[in-house]
């Protein structure tokens, strides 16, 4: 159990320290509760060890963990949470910020996907918050920053849905090659245009990769497997995959390329790095993708490009608005160039569906979900985007008073001196403690511990002027 889970400045001007500890000292069973049988002791523990008998750590009464999932978090992800007892909210779409923010107010876990924003602005107000699960790759919604800075652990989904990414792009390679989709809504529409002038073979054509990650590297085998060349360009030197080559430059890699695909974050150098002097750098009938970030391709120069006829075909799968949920919102009012887009030829437009199969999103329900549990449950930050990775081995049953201590605070000197006094009553077997940036994070287990001396241990450690947040399991 947690004691308590979280409270920050923002709720402590609600509940004074006290009324938070007991509130949670009344609701908390100090007794160790059984996993339910349906959950496997390695989703728990993360894997990291398979004790037996190791003890579960809980946070306080599982029944009080409120979660909630947005954007339609697939069914494996809802099952983990449901399944630990938490009380999960689930709902389809995205939200407004304000209904957001309404929401986020209550929730120990919220998990999302790319199209939450999840600012300073909405985290300021998520009091009891101790945890965000981004059931996907990209992890630019998030402030990051300021979340870290409140002791909010991050977790996503590093590459579970890259292999599907990357199957799309192949896909669009070849549709833009052939002209597959203006052919075919023609004869949806009832004409017959049989045409082989500008359609392709892409054997032997250079696929140009920007970006040579998890999604741009996997890209890179299976287009080779195809006989396409393929260079890339990263900011990072790295293993060339098969005959691939590293190119020095954005700019070698848009000259030499047929097809150009960007497969970068969303980074503020990574803001329309395709723009109008890039696309004149391209050759003249080639193509561009990209199923990275909205903000990575600046739309209009795409547009004035592909009317010009330098650029003959493109494929975009993301957007610099995308809509919250699914409906009729393609239009001049979420982006101002939309009908624009929709009027041009060879230009595949996708609902942000890279990473949207059967196979990947079971896949990241599954590692967020599991993340998130053994976070809650653990304090394990094994996976955390925002947080030094802390890991302790499992409690086991036969030790029945230990506790363990999560000690978040800002890295500043004499901390750990202080924390250890703290500690130093009681018999500490293990203790981590890691930084990353401003902040630091502790993790001890404590033994011969009992429910008082618990809660005079929390209420020490949040009295440091370094703390962040507290946590005791137990
Ligand atoms: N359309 C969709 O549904 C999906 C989109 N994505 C997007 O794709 C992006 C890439 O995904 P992964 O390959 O998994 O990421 P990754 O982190 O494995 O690889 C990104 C690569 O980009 C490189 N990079 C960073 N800044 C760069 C710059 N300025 N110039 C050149 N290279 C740079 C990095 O060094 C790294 O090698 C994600 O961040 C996400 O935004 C991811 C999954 C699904
Ligand atoms: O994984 C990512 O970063 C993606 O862009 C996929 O996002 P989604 O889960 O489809 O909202």
């Amino acid at each position: 159990m947690a004691f308590p889970a979280r409270h920050t400045n923002n709720y402590q001007s609600e509940l004074t320290l006290q009324q938070v500890s007991q509130r949670t000292l009344s609701t908390s069973p100090t007794s160790f509760h059984s996993p339910p049988s349906s959950y496997g002791a390695s989703a728990l523990t993360g894997g990291a060890i398979s004790l037996a008998n190791a003890k579960h750590l809980k946070p306080f009464a599982t029944e009080d963990i409120k979660v909630l999932l947005l954007e339609n978090v697939n069914q494996t992800g809802r099952d983990i949470l449901s399944n630990q007892g938490y009380q999960v909210e689930f709902l389809k779409s995205s939200l407004p910020e304000d209904q957001l923010i309404e929401k986020i107010r209550d929730v120990h876990v919220i998990g999302i996907r790319s199209k939450t924003k999840l600012t300073a602005r909405v985290l300021k107000e998520a009091r009891n918050l101790i945890v965000v699960g981004c059931f996907c790759i990209g992890t630019n919604q998030v402030d990051l920053q300021y979340a870290a800075d409140h002791g909010i652990a991050v977790f996503n989904s590093p590459f579970s849905n890259s292999r599907s990414v990357a199957e799309l792009v192949i896909a669009e390679i070849i549709a833009l090659a052939r002209q597959l989709c203006d052919r075919s809504n023609e004869l949806h529409n009832g004409t017959w245009n049989k045409v082989s002038s500008k359609c392709w073979e892409i054997r032997g054509k250079t696929l140009g990769i920007i970006g040579y990650g998890h999604i741009g590297s996997q890209l890179s085998v299976l287009a080779e497997a195809m006989g396409m060349s393929v260079i890339f360009y990263d900011v990072v030197n790295l293993m060339a995959m098969g005959t691939s080559r590293q190119v020095p430059t954005l700019q070698a890699l848009l000259e030499e390329s047929d097809f150009v695909t960007c497969h970068v974050p969303e980074l503020p150098e990574t803001k329309r790095m395709i723009g109008q002097q890039q696309l004149e750098q391209m050759k003249k009938g080639s193509y561009l993708i990209n199923a990275s970030r909205g903000s990575v391709v600046d739309i209009p120069a795409l547009i004035h490009a592909m009317r010009s006829g330098k650029i003959a075909g493109a494929a975009l799968d993301v957007y610099p608005n995308e809509p919250a949920g699914n409906g009729d919102y393609f239009n001049d009012s979420l982006n101002p160039w939309a009908s624009d887009l929709r009027s041009l030829k060879n230009l595949i437009l996708t609902p942000h569906i890279g990473g949207s199969t059967e196979e990947a999103q079971s896949a990241i329900g599954i590692e967020v979900g599991q993340n998130l549990v053994r976070y809650v449950n653990e304090g394990i930050t094994l996976g955390a985007v925002n947080l030094p990775e802390v890991n302790l081995r499992s409690l086991t049953m036969d030790e029945p008073d230990h506790a363990r201590v999560i000690f978040i605070h800002r890295n500043v000197p004499g901390v750990l001196r202080k924390v250890n006094e703290i500690l130093g009553d009681h018999n500490v077997d293990k203790q981590m403690t890691d930084s990353r940036g401003d902040v630091a994070y502790l993790m001890a287990d404590v033994s011969s511990v009992d429910t008082s001396m618990i809660k005079d241990l929390y209420e020490r450690l949040e009295s440091l002027s370094s703390r962040i947040m507290t946590r005791i399991l137990y």
